[in-house]
């Protein structure tokens, strides 16, 4: 195995950089939006041990179809077709209603490669460290508390993939009462 980035890797990061580039995160400090494409990669990477560059790619590129100009055939194009089908796998269909949408994230858990649902694992636990310190500005104490209600729906979805962030991700329930 190499021990360095390789260069597919290096240039997907520099990709969903660039994509992202003009978008902030809801947090109070408007952080920018790559932060959280990179922790999502770094979770895999660091915390569960994937060394599968296909997913830890994927992840960097797992919210850039669904909030920037980038389509799948850009990315099948960049990254090729294994990439693409584990970006799809992850993207939500923004043309549907909000409530739709999260209710599919709850189904479509359950459906996914294991390969995907590694990735959605490290997403919502990026997403709930985030929530566990800050609330987005916008949102009531009520929306965030539904948050991780709903974010548990999906993660009961994806369970025997990686105890590792599992176990965090339960961590994190316990500490809501929501286990
Ligand atoms: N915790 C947190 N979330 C933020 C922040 N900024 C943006 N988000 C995004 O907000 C989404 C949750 O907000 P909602 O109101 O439930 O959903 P929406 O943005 O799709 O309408 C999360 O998407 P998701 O569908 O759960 O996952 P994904 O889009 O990241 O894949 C998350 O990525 C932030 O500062 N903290
Ligand atoms: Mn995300």
């Amino acid at each position: 195995m190499a021990t360095h980035p390789s260069k597919q890797f290096m240039k997907c990061l520099q990709y969903a950089a660039h994509k992202h580039s003009e978008q902030r995160r809801k947090d109070p400090k408007c952080t920018p939006y790559v932060n959280h494409v990179i922790n999502v990669s770094t979770i895999l990477a660091v915390e569960a041990g994937v060394q599968d560059e296909a997913v830890l790619m994927a992840a960097l590129l797992h919210d850039v179809v669904e909030d920037t100009d980038a389509t799948f055939a850009d990315v099948e194009a960049l990254f090729g077709s294994d990439v693409c089908n584990l970006v799809c796998q992850v993207t939500d269909d923004k043309s549907l209603e909000k409530q739709e949408r999260k209710r599919l994230q709850i189904v479509n858990a359950a459906k996914s490669s294991s390969r995907a649902k590694l990735i959605k694992l490290a997403d919502k636990l990026d997403n709930l460290r985030d929530l566990q310190i800050n609330t987005p500005s916008g949102w009531t104490e009520e929306r965030r508390e539904q948050y991780f209600v709903w974010a548990k729906k999906v993660v009961d979805n994806l369970r025997g993939t990686n105890s590792a962030l599992e176990q965090q991700l339960d961590d994190i329930f316990r500490q809501r009462c929501l286990m």
